[in-house]
């Protein structure tokens, strides 16, 4: 007899399973509280492999591969993403990702999940507990910039769990900012520089494909939250240096962020904790300071997402 073959759980499936990225919320705190425990805390997860796909020529283009293990689950899963500069006229979205569930008791492949709802999601939901913890107590103005698949899924869970007084957004061409005020299902001021849409803002995002810094310190509120999404390679920025280094500087992995992010290597900013450190409580959140999130992205949290959406995809088959 053979062995089952893999289910596949395609977008439509995950996102019927994972409608709102808070439902993530929960396992999310405890995987990065874990993954900051050490060994104690069972996540296995080495920093990802990004592979150079030099060909084609153009703009740098990458794979990630993006393993992990989380005994508190015990899930194991691997998630392939590509992410190539937004072609020209394309409908191809630039990141794409699948993820890979595997039985840990027997090495046996159980499912293949679309990865592009739960990178959408589960990002959105690791920057929300970010800001939970870490923006001031009176958080008014929240700012995006950006106008692609991170900054839709931000506004859905910020403006699920916040109550902000005004949304505003910044994008490099207009058109999708406006486009992006006219589907979303509330408000959205769209703002003709990034200098005026940050200005005043308590909480900002930053969810772009920029290889240069697009958010600059002398803009931000003091007192302010940014989550910054963007700039996942060693010699891309979104943040500037003042901005890096007048604020306090929180990551979600301290080994990721010193291999991978521009920001943090190329400003020479110190990292304060990680998010999970915060999460256990053996570090501050420091709310009343200027906060940065450096936000590079985990494997373990596409794992738990990944269990999450395959666990209620099988209780409904
Ligand atoms: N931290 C994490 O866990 C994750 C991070 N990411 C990162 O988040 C970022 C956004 O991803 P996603 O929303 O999926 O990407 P999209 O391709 O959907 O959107 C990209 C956005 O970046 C803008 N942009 C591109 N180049 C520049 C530039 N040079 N200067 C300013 N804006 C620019 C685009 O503007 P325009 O409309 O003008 O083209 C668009 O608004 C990426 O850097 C991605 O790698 C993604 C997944 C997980
Ligand atoms: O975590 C993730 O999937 C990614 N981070 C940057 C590009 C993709």
């Amino acid at each position: 007899m053979g062995s089952t073959p893999p289910v596949f759980i395609g977008a439509e499936e995950v996102e019927k399973h994972l409608h709102r990225a808070s439902l993530l919320l929960p396992a999310l705190e405890a995987a990065l509280a874990n993954f900051s425990a050490g060994a104690a805390g069972g996540v296995v997860q080495p920093v990802r492999t990004v592979l150079p796909v030099p060909r084609h020529g153009g703009p740098p283009r990458y794979l990630g591969v993006m393993p992990a293990y989380s005994a508190a689950d015990d899930a194991l899963t691997t998630k392939l993403v590509t992410f190539y500069e937004h072609l020209k006229d394309s409908s191809v979205p630039s990141h794409q990702a699948t993820v890979l569930l595997f039985d840990p008791s027997n090495g046996t492949l159980k499912a293949v999940l679309d990865g592009s709802v739960i990178t959408a999601k589960r990002t959105a939901a690791v920057s929300a507990i970010a800001t939970k913890l870490l923006m001031p107590a009176f958080a008014e103005v929240l700012c995006i910039l950006g106008a692609g698949v991170q900054a839709y899924s931000h506004y859905d869970i910020f403006t699920e769990l916040f109550t902000f007084k005004e949304v505003r957004i910044w994008n490099r061409t207009k058109e999708r900012a406006v486009k992006f005020a006219s589907c979303v299902s509330g408000p959205v001021r769209v703002c003709s520089s990034a200098q005026e849409a940050v200005t005043g803002a308590d909480v900002i995002v930053t969810a772009t494909m920029a290889t240069a810094p697009i958010l600059s310190g002398d803009w931000v509120k003091p007192g302010a939250h940014i989550n910054a999404v963007g700039a996942s390679r060693p010699d891309w920025r979104e943040l500037d240096d003042e901005l890096m280094k007048n604020s306090v500087l929180f990551v979600d992995s301290r080994d990721a962020a010193l291999t991978e992010s521009g920001d943090v290597i190329l400003s020479g900013a110190e990292i304060f904790a990680e998010l999970g450190e915060v999460l256990k409580g053996t570090k501050p959140a420091l709310p009343e300071k200027t906060t940065v999130f450096k936000s590079l992205g985990m494997a373990v949290e596409d794992t738990v997402a990944a269990k999450f959406v395959y666990d209620a995809w099988s209780a409904g088959n």
